[in-house]
């Protein structure tokens, strides 16, 4: 496998993130948080005390500083999806929301066609397939169960969300490599934002930026990939 750089060695597993790498930002930023956005009032109300719920709801209204109205809380979650916060909370609860709308096949999930082919190719070619996203491992899940290409979970080994660390820490890289099981330099880390290829490199994994067109139309080229292997599509990656 080579990549638009000479750093990319064949993977023995490939990591790969979701929004801006297989998937497009404008499918999470138009269709999964406007849903979110919309079913959370109702969701807190009907659902805010089952053990599962209340205690991301808890950890909210304690970062806002402690007692909180149910509705307050929904109003801070609804801000936090509008600045795109990538909180462990509020992507636990963005999850079970979203259950509701694959359930009742409101939409399904964007793959771009090179992302799905190439995970299909290397499920094939015997390389293990790791996601690591914002999104918790249950959102993932739902995400490529419920993926324009049809279910696709059964093609990963495992999945890896910020509960395990921020993503732009090289701790939770560390961690993840650990799980895993291989040398880091075995395993290839796929995402379109540099901070997080940044934090994969500094703990030993080999990175490729993906640079996709639709999603970032100024291509980040030079000095803006830090020396970051830079492709525009899954294909590019033979
Ligand atoms: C798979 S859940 C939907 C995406 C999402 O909420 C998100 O925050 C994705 O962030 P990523 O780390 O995949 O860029
Ligand atoms: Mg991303």
């Amino acid at each position: 496998m080579s990549a638009a750089s000479d750093t990319a060695r064949r993977p023995k597993a490939i990591l790969t993130d979701i929004e801006g790498t297989t998937s497009s930002i404008s499918f999470v930023k138009d269709v999964l948080f406007p849903y979110a956005r919309r079913a959370l009032p109702a969701f807190v109300q009907t659902r805010g005390r089952e053990p599962a719920v209340r205690k991301w709801l808890d950890a909210v209204a304690t970062e806002n500083g402690g007692m909180c109205s149910d509705r307050m809380i929904a109003e801070v979650l609804q801000g936090w999806i509008d600045q795109d916060r990538k909180h462990t909370a509020l992507k636990a609860l963005q999850g079970m929301i979203w259950a509701d709308g694959y359930r009742s096949a409101d939409f399904t999930a964007h793959i771009y066609p090179d992302a799905a082919e190439s995970l299909k190719r290397w499920h094939a070619d015997g390389i293990p397939l790791y996601v690591y996203s914002s999104g918790s491992v249950p959102a993932q899940r739902l995400f490529f169960g419920h993926s324009d290409a049809g279910d696709m979970t059964a093609m990963f080994s495992g999945w890896f969300d910020t509960e395990i660390g921020g993503k732009r820490e090289a701790a939770s890289y560390r961690r993840i490599i650990e799980t895993i099981g291989l040398p880091a330099g075995d395993v290839l880390f796929l995402s379109d934002v540099v901070a997080e290829l940044d934090a994969a490199r500094e703990a030993g994994l080999d990175t490729v930026l993906v640079d996709r067109l639709e999603d970032y139309p100024d291509p980040r080229t030079g000095e803006a990939t830090h020396g970051h292997a830079r492709i525009e599509g899954f294909d590019a990656l033979a």
